[in-house]
């Protein structure tokens, strides 16, 4: 596993070795002695799956407040995603900065999301299915988001007309989201 440096501290873009033979390959999606020799010492607790069945489904912008805050890590299974971080912490140099990366079926690519992170992604590919470990359980009176296309923000989302939830068409902008990050 290759641990790739993004344009936050904390936020890693990770590799897996993938053995490849006549058959297809094997891969250690995750390994907690390797994640501990990159620095990476997270508890997970919780695994997450989700389907998006069309293109241009996004899902977040999202959160839990601490003290349940969530260190995510992220990859798909099968599809295409441009999966995007936004930096939420009140005091960091980056404070309302993001960075997408595509994450896909193909590239393996995992992204770690920590703590003080808003995390979303827009699917590009029908039936993307994306599946991620966190750290902390599911706390909804804890779950927050922020409104996708936030002017403030200006993420280069791949589409402009996304397949919302009800719910991620009413989040405030990142200016009146209630956080709680140092
Ligand atoms: C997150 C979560 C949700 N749920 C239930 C609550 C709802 O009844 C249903 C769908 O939840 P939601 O619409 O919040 O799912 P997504 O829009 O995919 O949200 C997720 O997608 C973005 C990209 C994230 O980063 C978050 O981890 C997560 O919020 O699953 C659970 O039971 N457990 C959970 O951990």
């Amino acid at each position: 596993m290759k641990a790739i440096k993004t344009s936050f501290k904390d936020v890693y873009l990770l590799e897996p070795n993938v053995f490849g033979d006549a058959r297809g390959y094997f891969m250690e999606s995750y390994n907690k002695k390797v994640f501990i020799e990159l620095g990476l010492d997270f508890d997970f607790v919780q695994d997450n799956q989700s389907l998006s069945a069309q293109v241009g489904v996004i899902r977040g912008l999202h959160y839990q407040l601490n003290p349940k805050a969530q260190t995510k890590l992220v990859r798909v299974l099968q599809g295409a995603i441009y999966d995007v971080v936004v930096d939420i912490r009140k005091s960091s140099p980056t404070f309302g900065k993001w960075q997408g990366f595509i994450l896909s079926e193909e590239n393996k690519r995992q992204l770690l999301v920590p703590k003080g992170f808003a995390h979303g992604f827009c699917t590009l590919v029908s039936n993307t299915v994306v599946a991620y470990k966190v750290d902390e359980y599911y706390f909804p009176e804890h779950d927050r988001g922020i409104l996708w296309n936030d002017p403030a923000l200006g993420i280069d989302w791949p589409t402009s007309q996304p397949i919302l939830s009800e719910k991620d068409k009413c989040h405030p902008v990142l200016a009146k989201a209630e956080m709680n990050f140092e």
